[in-house]
């Protein structure tokens, strides 16, 4: 994996940059849909790659594991086989997915043992194991095995979390830099900084992490529930202190207005299922602000979704229809959302990108973050 930057913000840390994989190649700032079980749900690879034209997408090495499980996965020669997506994807290790969905039994220096959230069948996740199965699925960038310290949690268990998390981590280059890619495409292991909201953890997790000297570095722990400010302020710290020269990602953010302020930090990369989720129910995201399609003062508005867009469906389906479709349940109306969040996301992170490189970034940024949080 290689990256290379073509601009720099002036008045702010934003750049735009290039990330290049096996798979081709992802223009930063960068949105990645997440698509956890080999599917963004409801939308077709061909919108992804044709009306969204999506350049990178999410897996979780939890539920793939779990469902459809390795053996299939190995059978079709990888995720990207599987699913039919050739464009790059990044796998989470279950870091964060095994707390957040399963009831985890135990947590020990070995790793970690948790019933599966589909039939209560116990397993056991390790540091080598989660590099073993991101291997198995193919991504092309696959996540350390780390412990998403919980928030809000105590002083001493986030200092006790970031030193297991960096034991983890040095087990994880262990076994990633002894094994093999298994389907011809190389893969990369990206470290993930912890540390909760405490400034002198971020400090000491980020310098360790930055240590590794791997090819791109994550920022977790954070979009726990934290205040913006609180995520801001890690996320500074932090990008401070990570190479300049190495691609950021920021896991699990945001909204629109989380996502163009940690641009503005230095961030890189961002993931959320925010786009996905809220639009199955109604939430759409705009350049002018947040609409509730289900609210009644849209019934009967037959203006297009977002003329402005360059989104077919957002130009040919009315407001007023994509409530019907909601109100009905329709398998339609989570798709024509789903496709309308995620294309205003990727937009979002495009324009960020394009004012970044003719210098307009700073008071574009500030006027749209006025905008994007209004309730339409
Ligand atoms: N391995 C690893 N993975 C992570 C994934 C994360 N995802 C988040 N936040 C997602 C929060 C989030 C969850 C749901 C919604 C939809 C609301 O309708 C939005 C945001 N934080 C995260 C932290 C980590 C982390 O430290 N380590």
């Amino acid at each position: 994996m290689k990256f290379s930057l073509q601009a720099k913000d002036i008045h702010s840390k934003a750049r735009a940059g290039t990330v290049t994989t096996d798979h081709g190649e992802i223009q930063t700032p960068i949105f990645m849909p997440v698509g956890t079980a080999g599917t963004v749900k409801a939308v077709h690879q061909r919108e992804l790659k044709q009306d969204i034209d999506a350049k990178i997408i999410l897996g979780n090495t939890y539920h793939l594991y779990l469902r459809p499980g390795l053996e299939i996965l190995e059978k079709a020669g990888g995720l990207h086989k599987f699913i039919g997506w050739d464009r790059p994807i990044l796998t989470d290790s279950g870091g964060y997915q095994v707390y957040s969905l399963s009831k985890v039994r135990k947590i020990k220096e070995e790793g970690v043992t948790f019933n599966s959230h589909i039939d209560g069948s116990k397993h056991l996740f390790t540091p080598e194991i989660a590099m073993d199965i991101q291997r198995t699925i193919g991504a092309d960038i696959i996540m350390a095995f780390d412990e998403c310290t919980p928030y809000p949690c105590d002083y001493k268990y986030a200092a006790s979390s970031i030193n297991m998390t960096h034991r983890w981590l040095k087990r994880c280059c262990a076994r990633f830099d002894s094994t093999e890619p298994k389907y011809g495409f190389n893969q990369t292991l990206f470290p993930i900084v912890q540390g909760s909201v405490y400034k002198d953890l971020r400090v000491k997790s980020a310098e360790f992490i930055a240590s590794m000297e791997r090819e791109g570095n994550a920022i977790g722990g954070l979009s726990v529930g934290e205040p913006a400010e609180e995520m801001y302020g890690m996320t500074e710290v932090v990008c401070d202190i990570l190479p300049y020269e190495k691609p950021r990602y920021l896991m699990g953010v945001g909204t629109p207005i989380n996502i163009l302020e940690n641009i503005a930090l230095g961030v890189d990369m961002f993931d959320c299922v925010m786009p996905t989720r809220n639009a199955r129910n109604g939430m759409l995201f705009t350049r002018n602000g947040i609409i509730n399609i289900g609210n009644k003062k849209w019934a009967d508005d037959l203006s297009p979704i977002d003329a402005e867009s360059d989104l077919h469906a957002d130009q040919v389906y009315s407001k007023a229809y994509l409530r019907h479709l909601m109100h009905s349940k329709e398998m339609l109306g989570a798709q024509i959302a789903t496709l309308h969040n995620l294309h205003f996301y990727l937009w979002l992170v495009k324009e960020a990108r394009e004012k970044i490189i003719s210098g307009e970034f700073y008071a574009w940024k500030n006027k749209m973050v006025t905008i994007l949080g209004n309730k339409l």
